[in-house]
């Protein structure tokens, strides 16, 4: 929206047109990256991880390194998103889940008693030695191109942690909420610790931008978000500091899947980008979430495996849109779908870069 000169691209991943975009600032071209960049789509993935179980390779940091870095590689994507899973602090802190291939994460003692919310072991910082060098390898690997660190928002784990895997409607966890709400809030309350501290430890070993992934979150309604679920995300923001505290000061991006009646309060949670599925043109989501946020999607993974004409038209279309927002970052509007064509995601890259290049 700016008229200033658009700046060369930049050397230092906290100045790079990704953290440019999520604070309102002129940039060189529109950043693309891509939900789920790495994984299945990639046959350098497959073979890679062949052999490994999931949520080992996540706290193996050369593993992680490698394929945090693969997309990056092939793409020419604006930013990396460290591998790693919303589950992954469950796990180091001593949970038993498992993350069955085409299934999702697996509980094997869900939460489904007030008893079980007080016993869930805490998420001590001393166990995140491997993320940690996970981020200052890939920061030294990736040079110039910013790395996004990640968590789960306490609602959307929650689901998990209650449900005991993948749901559609997370009904068990709503009537957990409506029955329970002081244990709900304690549970969401840990969730939000345990969040805000894997979050710092990426930011404290170099990730410029952070991602809040609360997933599931659409299912509810603007006004039980707002009451029992907003509350628990902002305090994963204000939980991961500031300068004053010491902390780098990086963009938050907060992201959901069917949030179109949400948007608005997902930015209030505390976002600098608001994250929008496909089903709410960027246009319309400037209006709803205001010119103090950014904004980042919203391709439908689904059209990456049409005809090479519906991809262009839809991506020209989400380039036109996206200019209604204070900024832009070009993403999908949720993650890559395992039997996507990777060229077709080089192809997207490029693209945008092209149609953006002022
Ligand atoms: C809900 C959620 C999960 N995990 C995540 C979310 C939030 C994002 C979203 O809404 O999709 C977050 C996540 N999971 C993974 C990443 C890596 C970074 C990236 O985006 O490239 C990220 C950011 C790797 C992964 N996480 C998972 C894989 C696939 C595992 C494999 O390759 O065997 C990857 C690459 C497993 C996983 N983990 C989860 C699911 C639903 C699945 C898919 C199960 C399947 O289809 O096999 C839980």
């Amino acid at each position: 929206m700016s008229s200033a000169p658009a700046p060369v691209p930049s050397t230092s991943p906290a100045d790079s047109d990704l953290v440019r975009a999520a604070r309102g600032l002129p940039v060189s071209r529109t950043p693309v990256w891509f939900m789920r960049q790495a994984g299945r789509s990639l046959p350098e993935y497959r073979s890679l991880r062949a052999g490994t179980v999931m949520l080992d390779a996540c706290q193996d940091p050369d593993m992680v390194t490698e394929i945090t870095l693969q997309p990056v590689r092939r793409h020419g994507v604006d930013a990396a998103i460290l591998f790693s899973d919303i589950v992954l602090p469950l796990v180091v802190a001593g949970m038993d889940v498992e993350i069955k291939p085409g299934i999702g994460p697996v509980i094997a003692n869900p939460v489904r008693s007030v008893a079980d919310v007080d016993a869930l072991p805490p998420l001590e910082p001393e166990a995140l030695g491997f993320l940690e060098t996970a981020v200052r390898q890939l920061v030294a690997e990736l040079g110039p191109t910013p790395l996004i660190g990640f968590a789960g928002a306490p609602f959307t784990l929650a689901t998990y942690l209650i449900e005991g895997g993948p749901s559609k409607e997370h009904a068990r966890t709503k009537a957990f909420m409506y029955a329970e709400p002081e244990a709900w809030g304690r549970l969401l309350d840990k969730l939000a610790v345990s969040a805000a501290i894997f979050l710092r430890a990426q930011v404290d070993a170099g990730a410029v931008a952070v991602q809040l992934f609360d997933s599931w979150a659409g299912v509810l309604s603007a006004v039980d978000y707002a009451e029992r679920v907003l509350p628990f995300s902002r305090s994963v923001f204000d939980g991961l500091g500031d300068r004053e505290q010491g902390v780098r000061d990086v963009p938050r991006i907060h992201f959901g899947v069917g949030t179109g009646e949400l948007l608005p309060l997902i930015g209030d949670a505390g976002a600098d980008v608001v994250g929008v599925d496909w089903r709410i043109p960027l246009d319309e989501a400037a209006r709803r979430v205001g010119p103090q946020r950014s904004l980042q999607g919203n391709l439908d993974p689904a059209v990456l495996l049409a005809d090479r004409a519906t991809v262009d038209r839809e991506v020209r279309r989400v380039v036109e849109q996206g200019k209604a927002a204070r900024g832009h970052i070009f993403n999908l509007g949720h993650g890559v779908l395992p039997d996507t064509d990777p060229g077709v995601l080089t192809h997207v890259t490029e693209l945008v870069h092209e149609l953006t290049t002022s």
